[in-house]
């Protein structure tokens, strides 16, 4: 069954409604061009947008958001010409309380969810490093943008972090099943022209005014497409991934906690918040 289809009737309201949504110190900022209809998304949490619960929290509410708004398309970036996105705060994971732990994974999964389902088109423009959950939300949207000379991968098993079935899923997808297996096992990060080659981005770009025209050109291709029959394509390709997630939520929550838990893994990354501390100090 399809979750959500894009409803051509709502169409009237969109047009006479136009949002820019959020204030400068807001951890999601979005504004939406009256003209195209495109929303551009801008993850702004410093120094390197890693995905605290609160971060994720506004980043599920802004897609809701949108979606009740019926804008015609997105693109999400980051703040930084550096880091599109770290990943999950690795803070989240140092000592956690248990209780905040579970909500972390369970607004982690929710993230993959609203943005991997939306009915509208949405572009990454990855305008920095995107490690882990950082490839991530990248992974979630249809079209990826990368400027050169970043890295991008799900580096998790290098950080003693298993990678969720429901996001090898997703990796899948995108650069086939016998890629995605090693890539996923080995945590390889690649720099964007081999992301380009292996199919993790679909185009890069010299830098960001380009990979804005890139993302745009991207949905304009949908401008004279009926929305019902782009937005009910799309989800009833993805709609069986997001239920498979949601029935197996509870037990993927507690692995990750388990995981987290373990004291090979707290003593690990212990060592690996100060090997990234030193790489700074260098
Ligand atoms: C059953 C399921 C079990 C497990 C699930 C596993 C996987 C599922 C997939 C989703 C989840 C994934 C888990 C993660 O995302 S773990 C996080 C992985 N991220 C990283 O390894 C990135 C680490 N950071 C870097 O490599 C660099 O910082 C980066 C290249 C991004 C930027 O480099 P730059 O030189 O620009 O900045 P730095 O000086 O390194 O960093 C600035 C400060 O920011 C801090 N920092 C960096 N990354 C993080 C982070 N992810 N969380 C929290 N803090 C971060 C860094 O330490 C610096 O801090 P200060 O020294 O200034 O205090």
């Amino acid at each position: 069954m399809l979750r959500k289809i894009f409803n051509p009737a709502r169409l009237s309201r969109f047009q006479r409604t136009m949002v820019t949504v959020s204030s400068s110190d807001a951890l999601v900022s979005t504004e939406v061009d009256d003209k195209t209809g495109y929303a551009t998304v801008t993850l702004n949490r410093a120094p390197v947008n890693s995905l605290s619960l609160e971060l994720m929290t506004e980043i599920v509410k802004t897609v809701d958001e949108l979606e009740r708004s019926n804008i015609r398309g997105m693109v999400l970036t980051s703040f930084s010409n550096k880091v599109f996105c770290a990943g999950l705060d690795i803070m989240e994971m140092v000592n956690p309380d248990l209780d905040r732990l579970r909500a972390v994974w369970t607004r982690l999964q929710d993230t993959w969810a609203s943005l991997y389902g939306t009915s509208f088109p949405t572009v990454a423009l990855i305008n920095g490093h995107a490690p882990a959950g950082g490839c991530l939300l990248a992974l979630c949207c249809e079209y990826r943008v990368m400027c050169n000379n970043f890295n991008i991968g799900l580096n998790e098993t290098q950080l003693g972090l298993a990678v969720p079935p429901w996001l090898q899923g997703t990796m899948r997808q995108t650069i086939g099943t016998r890629e995605a297996e090693i890539h996923c096992i080995k945590g390889t990060m690649f720099n964007s022209q081999d992301a380009l080659k292996i199919g993790l981005v679909d185009e890069l770009a010299a830098e960001n005014g380009e990979a804005m025209q890139r993302a745009l050109h991207y949905l304009n291709t949908f401008k004279q497409m009926s929305p019902y029959a782009r937005s009910a394509t799309k989800l009833l390709m993805r709609n069986k991934d997001i239920e498979d997630m949601k029935r197996g939520r509870k037990e993927d929550v507690e692995r990750f906690v388990e995981n987290v838990m373990n004291s090979d893994f707290q003593n690990g990354l212990t060592v690996y918040l100060q090997s990234l501390k030193n790489r700074k100090n260098k």
